[in-house]
């Protein structure tokens, strides 16, 4: 059964077809990675998903609900869950704080109460234990500010995770890492899989072969292949279209 199913989705900028007619499932506990070129579509894709921008037309469900017309913040509290950015992190704030906020938020309350937030006992177990789940279980009092790239980006998955989703939509989780952080958030990926549904847009090819259980390739917003590694790597329109020598990584 599928957590997410997408038919035919359409969005158009003008006379540019970003979404074209997209089929695509997300099983319980699968990873399904989507890759493609620059300029596929990806990101355009993953905001429709979270509900940032409306499609023109096909549908989303979640868990069986038509969640084609909800906005973000009620899908967030179906457990459809988008990585935060950066951005949304406040820099000078602790890492346990800033999980904190974000379970309040959930919860449904407005950020204008923080200052009582941070002193209230029952969001700091569920904080600490989603920073702890991503290995940041040793710098909970070290502003995010800072905390090293890898660690920032650690920090917002334990946000999205301190909301309990059951799906993660993540876009570029390893983008500007070095190698080894690349391999932390790799490892840490990993070790989620399985627990929740993984929509994974990565351009890292070598994490997205450790991680997908499946594999979707997206072209000028068409989904040209959908299938295992080795059958995205043999697949020989994916290897003219996408990934050439990286296939035989
Ligand atoms: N708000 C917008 N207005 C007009 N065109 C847009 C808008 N957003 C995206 N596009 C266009 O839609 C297409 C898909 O863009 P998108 O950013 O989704 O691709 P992508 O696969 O995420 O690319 P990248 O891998 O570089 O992040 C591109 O041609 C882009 O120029």
């Amino acid at each position: 059964m599928s957590l997410l199913s997408v038919r035919q989705l359409v969005k158009r900028y003008g006379g540019l077809v970003a979404t074209d007619h997209f089929d695509f499932d997300v099983r319980a506990g699968e990873l399904h990675a989507i890759i493609g070129p620059n300029g596929a579509g990806k990101s355009t894709l993953i905001t429709q998903l979270a509900g940032e921008i409306k499609p023109d037309s096909g549908q989303i469900h979640f868990q069986d609900q038509d969640i084609t017309r909800l906005r973000a913040e009620q899908r967030a509290l179906l457990g459809l869950a988008r990585s935060y950015q950066i951005t949304s992190v406040f820099s000078e704030f602790t890492a346990l704080q800033n999980v904190m906020l974000t379970i309040q938020a959930h919860q449904g309350h407005s950020f204008r109460f923080w200052t009582p937030a941070l002193s209230q006992p029952a969001l700091v177990t569920p904080a600490q234990e989603a920073l702890e789940r991503v290995g940041l279980g040793q710098y909970l009092h070290v502003r995010a500010a800072d905390l090293a790239h890898g660690e920032q980006r650690q920090l917002e998955l334990a946000m999205v995770l301190a909301g309990q989703p059951r799906l993660l939509l993540l876009d570029e989780p390893m983008a500007g890492m070095s190698q080894a952080e690349s391999a932390k958030m790799t490892a840490l990926l990993l070790d989620l899989k399985g627990q929740y549904g993984i929509v994974l847009v990565e351009h890292d090819m070598d994490a997205v072969f450790k991680l997908a259980d499946r594999i979707t390739v997206l072209v000028y917003g068409r989904s040209i292949a959908c299938g295992s590694i080795a059958e995205i790597r043999a697949n020989p329109e994916v290897r003219t279209a996408y990934l050439g020598d990286e296939a035989d990584v």
